[in-house]
């Protein structure tokens, strides 16, 4: 049982009663996890183990790998193809906590993410915040754009040329959905593992891949971890193999453009 506690910004609050999270005076009994305000910030505390996730894209790991992070030569970089003048636009339907999504906008692509965990949704959407108020990140930042809702639903109704992506073009979509089974997920941290615990497998992920086909122009990456079965038991058409993730490549069936990059 998750909620937020009531001492949050006023936004934040109206955001998270929106999207149905529970706004608590008091801790009541059964709960696992509070969303809180700190400072300047959104965090979520798991209860049982005191482990804390927020999104900070401007201090701390992500400032760290915007500086020594190994730019187009790191895996996710080069599964994606960028390559001299050319910098995709992404979707990013299956955006977490924006790690992956950060990391290509600070190498210059245009991100657009979706994502469906209202918990993920609101810390990822506070970290953007604070992206976009901070000089160091503010032109990452201004490069990513969230939505909240179901991939699936928003890749299917581009395809038709309906939605709120209608207008929109996308090089690349990127899927990164939530392994089903804790023991063959990439290890992660402590506060990492406790909010992939109460994410959950995103069991329904396959059905992500054939619309994502028909509408990226160039490729769809879809990021596993390394032992993990193929996205909807379908042959990748090239693989970028990390120590422990894979980037399974597919090309579109959409028929627009071949793969060139
Ligand atoms: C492994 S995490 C993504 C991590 C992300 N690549 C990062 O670097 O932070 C998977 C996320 O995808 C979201 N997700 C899975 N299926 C989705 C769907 N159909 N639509 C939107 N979000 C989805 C889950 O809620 C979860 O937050």
């Amino acid at each position: 049982m998750i909620g937020l506690r009531h001492t949050a910004p006023i936004d934040i609050t109206h955001q998270a009663q929106q999207l149905g999270i529970a706004l608590w005076d008091t801790i009541p009994e059964g709960a696992t996890h509070i969303l809180q305000w700190n400072t300047d910030r959104l965090e979520l505390l798991s209860i049982h183990d005191k482990a804390i996730v927020c999104v900070d894209f401007v201090k701390g790991a992500a400032a760290h790998r915007r500086q020594f992070g190994g730019g187009r030569g790191q895996p996710v970089a080069k599964a994606i193809g960028i390559k001299g003048e050319y910098i995709p636009r992404i979707l990013d339907a299956t955006a977490g906590l924006g790690g992956d999504a950060y990391v290509l906008a600070s190498l210059g692509c245009s991100m657009t993410l979706i994502e469906r965990t209202p918990i993920a949704y609101l810390l990822l959407s506070d970290g953007l915040k604070r992206a976009a108020a901070d000089g160091q990140t503010a032109e990452i930042a201004a490069r990513m754009t969230l939505h909240f809702g179901d991939g699936r639903a928003w890749l299917t109704e581009r395809a038709q040329g309906l939605g709120p992506l209608a207008a929109q073009e996308f090089d690349v979509v990127y899927l990164d959905p939530m392994f089903p089974e804790p023991g063959k997920r990439a290890k992660s941290k402590k506060s990492m593992a406790a909010f992939q615990t109460l994410i959950g497998g995103d069991e329904d992920a396959d059905a992500l891949l054939a619309p994502a086909r028909l509408i990226a122009k160039k490729r769809i990456i879809v990021k596993r971890p390394r032992l993990a079965p193929l996205m909807a038991g379908a042959r990748p058409d090239f693989v970028f193999d990390g120590e422990s993730t894979r980037f399974d490549g597919y090309l579109p069936t959409g028929g627009i453009q071949k793969e060139n990059n």
